[in-house]
């Protein structure tokens, strides 16, 4: 039978997080028998001070009786330190668990994946999330089975004593239970909006802290600051109501425990002076429905952890449950290349979509030689780096295909056909760490001279100079220690450093200035049988290439090399033009 929406969830919540805990079945075995002796050791202690109230009243030596007390409490505190560190430890290793598999997939989404969601969510979701379910498995799972021998191991015992007094106790105590539960519904779906506003929360400060430094200069922090606050706000009321309700729906629970302890103490009070109970027997049921009242107490809240981890659990699910780029786009069987050896990349009436009625291509096709430098011009938004983002399997065409020496790029897998190319984007993407770790990203292994070699034909051997760090220089986050020229030079040695059949560079030379762009116009030639396709505003960047696309739209007007496009292309002449280059 379908439940509610928040059941489905939390229902899909128990099916997902059961492997996990499936996984350290051994440690919560062990954790659940120590909380079962320490419920015994606990419940001991009420019997042992009756021992101690009634040999004491009835004249008698009670040293025995208290050595035994005393041995049972130290040993009481011995095993909870111990199941405290055996559960914090196996929360942290399940929630690891967790965090390594959630990384492996938010690593590996399909690119257009990334396009449809912030950073801030999937961050939240290694984060909040993550620490959701460590909460739910100590205070949700653990404590709660401790809580819950206790209150039934105190049950029994106070049953021993008396059971009408019991019964009496007990059924105060279910009316404010009931009350207690049927509030903690509307407790967990509090909980689960408190989650999705502190993502936001999370997505809006990486959204402002990305662009600080643009956002000082518009003038805009105060704007943002009450952006990111406003959203804080939002995420303090979802706290403020999440409380109210949580805080009255104690209350029912503790109304009938103060109740049930009054009633055992005055009913209890009779029945000793009736002469039906002995003191200590008086002292310890009521030292047992405390034992009750305690367990009882944390029963609830550990439900509440429990559905927050149920809630944060279903999050992580979503993600885990998308396929990965390599199961999105699987490798198809192709039929044998075609023996076009000198072509390298082939597309053949490709057509594409990022988002139905947006930018993208439409029936493009040219070949790239193996060798040649091919140039992809054209207005921006004509799809020149379209065209590279599906050569490199970004997206996968909707229409037509691409060819890598007469092979479908489909019939590759993703990490076979990025082996073979090498690629530097649009933004150069320098990643916080050393200059080292950033040029040699591609091959990791290889020596520091291989690296300065790089380094040295992009003209930043300077970097390296500049301290004492040498190669370890840190470039800082998004590399903000570096000019935009460098951070775009050191993109360009990344994508020389290893030895790939096919460059591609996305608007190589945009932030350089004309003395390096010189430099950099034959390190990022064809030559030595690499191939390069480049997309360029620049003309002077690629007018020497052997062969130049001109686009427009998303798709292909003219192809040919400058002195032709000159000749025949009134765009490209326009173009031209306006660079001084005709
Ligand atoms: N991730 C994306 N999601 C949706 N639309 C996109 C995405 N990337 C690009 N577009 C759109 O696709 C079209 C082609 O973009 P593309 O980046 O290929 O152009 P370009 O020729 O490289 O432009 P520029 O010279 O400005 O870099 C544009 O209309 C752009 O708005």
């Amino acid at each position: 039978m379908a439940g509610t929406p928040t059941q489905e969830r939390h229902r899909a919540g128990v099916v997902h997080l059961a492997p996990y805990v499936r996984e350290h079945r051994g440690a919560f075995t062990v954790l659940i028998a120590l909380s079962l002796l320490a419920s015994a050791t606990a419940l001991v202690q009420p019997w042992a001070v009756t021992q101690v109230v009634d040999t004491g009243v009835a004249g008698r030596p009670v040293t025995g009786v208290v050595l035994v007390l005393v041995a049972v409490s130290v040993g009481d505190l011995v095993l909870a330190a111990v199941q405290q560190y055996l559960l914090q430890r196996t929360a942290h290793g399940l929630v690891l668990g967790v965090r390594e598999r959630l990384l492996h997939k938010i690593l590996r989404l399909p690119v257009r994946e990334y396009d449809q969601r912030t950073m801030g969510d999937l961050v939240s979701r290694v984060g909040a999330d993550t620490t959701a379910i460590h909460w739910a498995v100590t205070a949700g799972l653990v404590e709660a089975a401790a809580a819950g021998f206790m209150v039934v191991g105190a049950v029994v015992l106070a049953f021993l004593i008396d059971p009408l007094l019991v019964a009496l106790t007990l059924g105060l105590m279910l009316t404010g239970i009931v009350g207690a539960f049927l509030l903690m519904r509307t407790v967990q779906d509090l909980a689960r909006v408190e989650q999705d506003e502190f993502a936001q929360l999370t997505a809006a400060t990486l959204r402002s802290l990305t662009a600080i430094r643009t956002i000082r200069a518009c003038g805009a922090t105060d704007r943002e600051t009450d952006v990111v606050t406003g959203r804080a706000r939002m995420t303090y009321a979802a706290g403020i109501h999440t409380a109210k309700v949580a805080a009255a729906s104690l209350q029912p629970a503790s109304a009938a425990f103060k109740a049930a302890n009054i009633v055992v103490l005055c009913v209890g009070a009779f029945k000793v002076a009736d002469g039906q109970l002995t003191l200590g027997q008086l002292v310890s049921f009521i030292l047992y429905v405390n034992l009750i009242i305690g367990p009882f107490q944390v029963l609830v809240s550990s439900w509440s952890r429990l559905q927050q981890g149920l809630g944060a659990m279903q999050r992580i699910a979503e993600v885990e449950a998308l396929p990965t780029e390599a199961q999105a786009s699987p490798v198809v069987p192709s039929p044998a290349p075609r023996a076009e050896d000198e072509v390298l990349v082939a597309l053949r009436g490709v057509s594409f979509e990022y988002t139905r009625g947006g930018g993208g291509l439409r029936d493009v096709s040219f070949d790239v030689r193996r060798g040649s430098t091919v140039a992809l011009v054209g207005p921006s938004g004509a799809g020149k780096s379209t065209v590279l983002a599906l050569i490199e399997r970004f997206y996968e065409p909707g229409v037509g295909a691409i060819a890598l020496e007469g092979t479908d790029v489909r019939a590759l897998s993703h990490d076979e056909l990025r082996s073979r190319i090498a690629y530097a984007e649009q933004d150069p993407a320098v990643l916080e760490g050393t200059l080292r770790s950033n040029v040699a990203l591609a091959a990791p292994d290889v020596h520091d001279d291989v690296v300065r070699e790089a380094l040295a034909g992009v003209n930043l051997s300077g970097l390296e100079e500049r301290s004492d760090d040498g190669l370890d220089v840190q470039v800082g986050e998004r590399g903000t220690r570096l000019s935009g020229g460098e951070k775009q030079r050191l993109t360009i040695a990344r994508a020389l450093l290893p030895v790939r059949d096919l460059l591609l560079l996305d608007e190589p030379t945009a932030q350089l200035d004309p003395a390096n762009e010189d430099q950099l116009r034959d390190a990022i030639r064809a030559r030595d049988g690499r191939t390069v396709v480049v997309a360029a505003h620049r003309l002077s960047t690629v007018m020497d290439a052997d062969q130049i696309v001109v686009m427009q739209d998303g798709a292909v007007v003219a192809t040919g090399n400058h002195d032709e496009l000159v000749a025949s292309c009134p765009l490209y002449l326009s173009m031209a033009q306006a660079q001084r280059l005709a």
